[in-house]
């Protein structure tokens, strides 16, 4: 769990019962998992009826750069895609501040991750997903995604020094490849758009519907959410980030055929790939393996504050881009 600002009850009743439309504050509960943000689970009581919120306190994005994800959650949110839609207070506000931080309130969403996917799971998320880009195809806003080649130029001097010298080389390379892509008429040509850029398992929720817990195939789609890593990006790194965390094989690495093939089949009985994202899958794969390669390197060797932080492990990314060599 990382908390890196505690909230109490105390924190926020008045300010809840003051600005917005949603009863008494009863409770607020740090929450597992994440790694970017403080976020707790906010419950209010409304007419008797209990209601459910998130509210995240917003650790390294600031107030100019966090519209663009907020406003992007309401647009798909309006658009009826299942994602957390940003409570307004009575002035009409979605952006707060709160111990000197921005923060924000959405709705919780239902369900819960599916951490070990079947092929029905990689179906169901392909084409939301789908969905999901062609729905903020008219979203006004655009920001560029905050972990695409800039960073990755600025970061990969930082984390080299802790490399082995054959880590070293690989990172070396596959950055120079990337620049090379991103630099060609091919990636020019991929159509773009907002992209969530993060969508892994654990962030994705699905609300089971079957009569027990293993009954999964009876699973519906309870929403997408942490859009705090979306921007204006090619709509087919969205994917190829998603393929590389939904369709592993059992050895973590390889992709699985059976589960790519249902992610891929339902995204494009949805928005079939151009002529130009099929000439430039393999190479947006090891450019979706490298983002998250640099990010959790930088995580594990140049760690923040956190009252609980568990970094994820880089190796993993490696082990990715080494096998979406190979394709
Ligand atoms: N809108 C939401 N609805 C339901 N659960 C949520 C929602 N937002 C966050 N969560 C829960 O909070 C956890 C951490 O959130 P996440 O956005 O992944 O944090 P971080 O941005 O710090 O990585 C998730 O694993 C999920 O259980
Ligand atoms: N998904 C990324 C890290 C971002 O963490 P999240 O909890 O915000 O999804 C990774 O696995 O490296």
């Amino acid at each position: 769990m990382a908390v890196f600002t505690p909230i109490a009850l105390s924190d926020i009743s008045e300010w809840i019962a003051r600005d917005f439309e949603i009863g008494t504050a009863i409770d607020i509960r740090g929450i597992h998992g994440g790694i970017e943000n403080s976020n707790f689970f906010l419950d209010t009581e409304r007419d008797g009826q209990k209601q459910e919120y998130v509210l995240t306190i917003f650790e390294r994005l600031s107030a100019e750069q966090l519209p663009f994800y907020l406003e992007i959650m309401r647009h798909l949110a309006n658009k009826g895609i299942p994602v957390p839609k940003p409570l307004a207070n009575h002035a009409g506000a979605i952006l707060f501040s709160l111990k000197g931080k921005p923060a924000a309130i959405v709705s919780k969403l239902p369900g819960l991750s599916r951490l070990a996917p079947e092929e029905y799971h990689c179906e169901l998320v392909g084409k939301m997903l789908a969905k999901m880009h062609l729905a903020g195809a008219d979203f006004q806003h655009t920001q560029a995604n905050l972990r695409s080649l800039p960073w990755w130029q600025k970061t990969v001097p930082q984390v080299l020094p802790h490399l082995n010298t054959a880590q070293q080389g690989l990172l070396r390379d596959e950055l120079a490849t990337q620049a090379d892509f991103f630099a060609s008429a091919d990636y020019s040509a991929l159509p773009e758009g907002a992209s969530h850029c993060d969508l892994f398992r654990d962030n994705v929720l699905f609300d089971p519907k079957g009569s027990s817990a293993s009954d999964t195939q009876q699973d519906q789609l309870g929403g997408f959410f942490d859009f705090y890593f979306a921007g204006t990006d090619k709509w087919l790194f969205d994917l190829a980030v998603t393929a590389n965390d939904w369709c592993l094989a059992e050895n973590k690495q390889d992709l699985d055929p059976g589960r790519l093939r249902s992610l891929l089949d339902a995204y494009q009985a949805i928005r079939p790939l151009t002529k130009e994202e099929q000439a430039s899958w393999s190479l947006m794969l090891r450019a979706a393996a490298l983002r998250f390669w640099i990010s959790r390197l930088w995580d594990f060797y140049l760690p923040r504050n956190a009252h609980m932080l568990t970094p994820h492990n880089p190796q993993h990314f490696e082990n990715i881009l080494l096998s979406r060599k190979k394709i």
